[in-house]
């Protein structure tokens, strides 16, 4: 980022007002957003302009920061990333308790309960980093990933590098993707997916071709791929068709699908909010433009982290189906940390 463009920001969150920092997947360039007034201003009917962000729980408020200055700056893949050490948080406790989660969600899926449900659980770091400056990690580092910087002075400031597209829109044509099923990137160039895995991301693929059914023409669903996330790979199927129906509509169908809830949802909504044990907040909902010239760009906000009082939360989960062992769905857990962990200081 250039020095004029990093005062700008600078500038903007010493003031305490709105903004959002973020680079595009494979975009050349970085975008601020700056609200001029400390305002929060929340999503009625999805006709507002502005980039959005959203909860997990759709029953509460989703926010927009207007777009009062729009600047760009080139994105310089030659910045050096910043040193980092390590950070080692693999807390027995939180282990203990996840696999107990996970267990107790299997007992449900082998009861007809639910089908499959997205469990999460939250790590909480020290972080004396500045946040511009691990934006400018995470930028250099994953390309393929939205990475951004939000910040409202009565919301608070978060980041994250996701890879989920939760949908584009432009004039009527649509475009969404169903992304599930996780391995470690090891470098080689067919890998192979099991069982649990397949049936995972179909369940979500089929999830969202039925709910897209009466709100798209002429539905297409590509061939399914793998794709990498910074350490990780995901399975991934896009589907795409002519919108019969406004926006509001089609983001009602699409959050939360069971890349990130569960099916069926309302279940498996109130199993992940009695039994996580913590509350999601914007972690699993989504955010980005909104109504940008008759386009949205919208992304399921993973990867991602709250700065809080001198402090990092890192958000992560994974899908567990009948055909879960837990011990492999914590350690994915722990693969998923490592997107943010990666670039955190000590
Ligand atoms: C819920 C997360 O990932 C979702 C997206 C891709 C793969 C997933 C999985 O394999 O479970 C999850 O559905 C997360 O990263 O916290």
């Amino acid at each position: 980022m250039t020095p004029d463009f990093l005062s700008a920001i600078a500038q903007q969150l010493s003031k305490q007002l709105p903004f959002v920092v973020y680079r595009k997947p494979k975009a050349s360039f970085i975008s601020a957003i700056f609200q001029a007034d400390p305002k929060l201003n929340t999503i009625r009917d999805f006709s507002e302009t502005g980039f959005v962000f959203a909860p997990f729980d759709a029953d509460n408020p989703s926010y927009f920061i207007k777009t009062d200055t729009i600047l760009k700056d080139p994105t310089h893949y030659e910045t050096a990333p910043i040193a980092y050490k390590k950070v080692e948080n693999i807390d027995s406790e939180d282990k203990t308790s996840y696999i107990k989660l996970v267990q107790k969600a299997i007992t449900e899926t082998n009861k007809g309960t639910f089908e499959k449900v997205v469990l999460s659980r939250s790590i909480v770091f020290k972080c004396a980093v500045k946040p511009l400056e691990i934006l400018q990690s995470l930028i250099h580092r994953y390309e393929n990933a939205l990475c951004y910087l939000w910040y409202h002075p009565k919301v608070g400031m978060w980041m994250g590098a996701t890879p989920e597209k939760l949908l584009h829109a432009e004039g009527n044509r649509l475009t969404t993707m169903s992304l599930a099923g996780t391995q470690k990137y090891n470098g080689e160039n067919t890998p192979t997916w099991g069982e649990k895995e397949r049936k995972e991301q179909q369940l979500v693929t089929e999830y969202i071709a039925a709910a897209l059914k009466e709100q798209v023409n002429n539905l297409e669903i590509s061939e399914t791929e793998t794709v990498r996330a910074g350490n990780l790979r995901h399975l991934r199927t896009k589907l795409s068709g002519t919108m019969n129906h406004n926006l509001a509509s089609v983001i009602k169908v699409l959050h939360p699908t069971p890349a990130v809830c569960g099916m069926p949802l309302a279940a498996t909504k109130k199993f992940v909010m009695e039994n996580e044990g913590y509350e999601r907040k914007f972690y699993t909902g989504y955010l980005g433009e909104l109504n940008f010239k008759k386009e949205s760009d919208l992304f399921v906000n993973l990867r991602c982290m709250e700065f809080s009082g001198g402090f990092a939360t890192i958000y992560v989960g994974g899908g567990i189906t009948k055909d879960s062992v837990p011990q492999n769905e914590w350690e994915e857990t722990v693969a998923k940390s490592r997107t943010m962990l990666d670039v955190l200081l000590n």
